[in-house]
């Protein structure tokens, strides 16, 4: 039974498969809540030798010549508690646009064709092409007409890209690790196809040497920075705008930024960020980034997570084994109803199961006198039946798979619930450390709730009905409780 499905990681590389129909930036979306108890110090992002301000205050010098900002802006780049932010300079009212950054400081591929290393970069993937793009700025230093931008750019993140193998070790058994090597197996074979194939053929482009590190640190500025499905756009970094935090707190539905022509006489785009709650003077104008994310998304992407229950998932991948007897039936079945072969449902902390879970399941667990149901004459009625319990040996059968699968991955951690809620309980945890035991104690609480659902189902296998009592009420060939006919032979 082991093939019937498997527990197993869903990466969502949203620049590295395209795969994200996302039409929000990859972080910022609309609104969300709770309490992130301890927010990341400055340390975490900048090496304490560089301090940030002089940067900051170059940066801001360089948008007033460019006359993106100008002493009545109604924001300024400050040092927070989470790295970098946007300080309210007076009273900001909700929905008052704090700021607007034309399409000419936006760094996108078209940026990148249109500079010295476009030709060179014209058949890269977008995010390959901007990540080179913001190296070389980098390594051009003094030379480059960004340097005010990639200076207030931090050297890393919290994001688990980011982590050691020790800080790793803290997620084992966790779909979070399985997700994370990958992402960093897929970043580090783009890097070796770049690196043949780009950097090493132009050296009069890239005269200095550019490292796997140096690609890991663009890709977690564009995984953390980037607005991606802008307008058409696929991914574009706004400097000033990506300077923006998420708080958990905002839950409005409605987006902070909109892209919108720069006036009547203008063709130019403005990117124009909106404040979404009221703000005081001197306080941070902060957005939600996006509430569908899962924790392990932010933990991925921007190297937060929340402790809402809503962002706690885990990912189960239901499969129909091309060994199953009757494959081609049951995948017809699936594909006629909006499933397929592969199927990943992400099951929510104190939510109920995917409605197409347990009818899939059924599916799955078909087999043997239930083999009927996948006949032709059935084919319009069999996901209808698949609804409610078919079979005692069905529904056994599903709940026998489901809870070993969930006792095996709950093996697979090395601590147990309770300790995590302890380390959380203590408090004074290491922002990566919390963020690991987090993530680790969501993952088990949901694979704790499915065993028991399962659990509570295993108990009712002998009061539930199945599809043979049920066609018999339906034919009136069985009393209201179930109960035969005396006069009723087998059906
Ligand atoms: C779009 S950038 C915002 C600017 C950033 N703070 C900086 O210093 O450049 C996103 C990054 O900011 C940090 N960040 C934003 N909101 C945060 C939060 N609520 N808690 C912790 N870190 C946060 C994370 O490092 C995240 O990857």
């Amino acid at each position: 039974m082991a093939t019937l499905f498997s527990f197993s990681p869903t990466p969502t590389f949203a620049y590295l498969s395209q795969s994200n129909h996302n039409k929000n930036p990859n972080f910022f979306s609309s609104t969300q809540s709770l309490s992130f108890k301890k927010p990341l110090s400055i340390k975490c992002f900048r090496s304490p030798e560089n301090d940030p301000a002089p940067a900051v205050q170059k940066f801001w010098g360089w948008l007033s010549d460019k006359g993106i900002v100008s002493a009545k802006s109604p924001i300024k780049p400050s040092i927070v508690p989470e790295g970098l932010g946007l300080v309210a300079q007076r009273d900001i009212g909700k929905n008052e646009v704090v700021l607007e950054v034309p399409k000419r400081f936006w760094i996108n591929p078209d940026t990148v064709l249109a500079s010295e290393i476009g030709s060179v970069c014209s058949g890269l993937k977008p995010w390959v092409s901007v990540a080179l793009f913001l190296i070389r700025e980098k390594k051009l230093g003094d030379d480059s007409s960004w340097k005010p931008y990639i200076d207030i750019l931090p050297e890393f993140t919290n994001s688990t890209i980011f982590w050691s193998e020790q800080e790793l070790s803290q997620l084992q058994g966790s779909q979070l690790l399985n997700t994370t090597l990958g992402v960093k197996e897929l970043v580090a074979n783009e890097f070796a196809k770049l690196e043949e194939e780009v950097i090493l053929c132009h050296k009069k482009l890239f005269p200095f040497p550019i490292t796997i590190d140096d690609f890991f640190w663009a890709f977690g500025m564009l995984r953390s920075r980037a607005f991606t499905h802008l307008e058409g756009q696929s991914l574009v970094l706004i400097p000033l705008a990506d300077l923006i935090n998420h708080s958990p707190s905002i839950t409005a539905e409605d987006f902070a930024w909109e892209v919108k022509g720069a006036g009547l006489f203008s063709r130019e785009l403005l990117f124009s960020l909106r404040n979404p709650i009221p703000v005081k003077a001197g306080d941070q104008v902060l957005i939600q980034y996006d509430l569908r994310k899962k924790n392990a998304e932010l933990a991925l992407d921007y190297g937060f997570v929340e402790s809402r229950p809503e962002r706690h998932t885990y990912t189960l991948t239901l499969e129909i084994p091309e060994s199953d007897p009757f494959f081609g039936d049951k995948l017809d079945v699936a594909e006629t109803n909006g499933l397929g072969e592969v199927v990943y449902f992400d099951i929510i902390l104190d939510q109920p199961l995917p409605p197409t879970m347990l009818p899939y399941l059924r599916l799955l667990a078909i087999g043997g006198t239930d083999a009927f149901i996948l006949e032709s004459i059935f084919r319009n009625s069999v996901w209808g039946h698949l609804q409610l319990p078919f079979s005692r040996a069905n529904e056994e059968l599903i709940c026998r798979v489901i809870r070993d699968t969930c006792k095996s991955a709950l093996s697979g951690y090395s601590t147990t619930i309770e300790q995590d809620e302890k380390l959380l309980d203590e408090g004074n945890l290491d922002p990566r450390l919390e963020i690991a035991v987090r993530i680790r104690l969501g993952e088990k609480k949901v694979l704790q709730q499915v065993d028991g659902i399962f659990r509570e189902r295993e108990m009712e296998l002998g009061v539930l009905e199945y599809y043979q009592e049920r066609r018999l009420k339906d034919l009136g060939l069985c009393g209201a409780q179930g109960e035969k006919l005396p006069w009723i032979g087998e059906v």
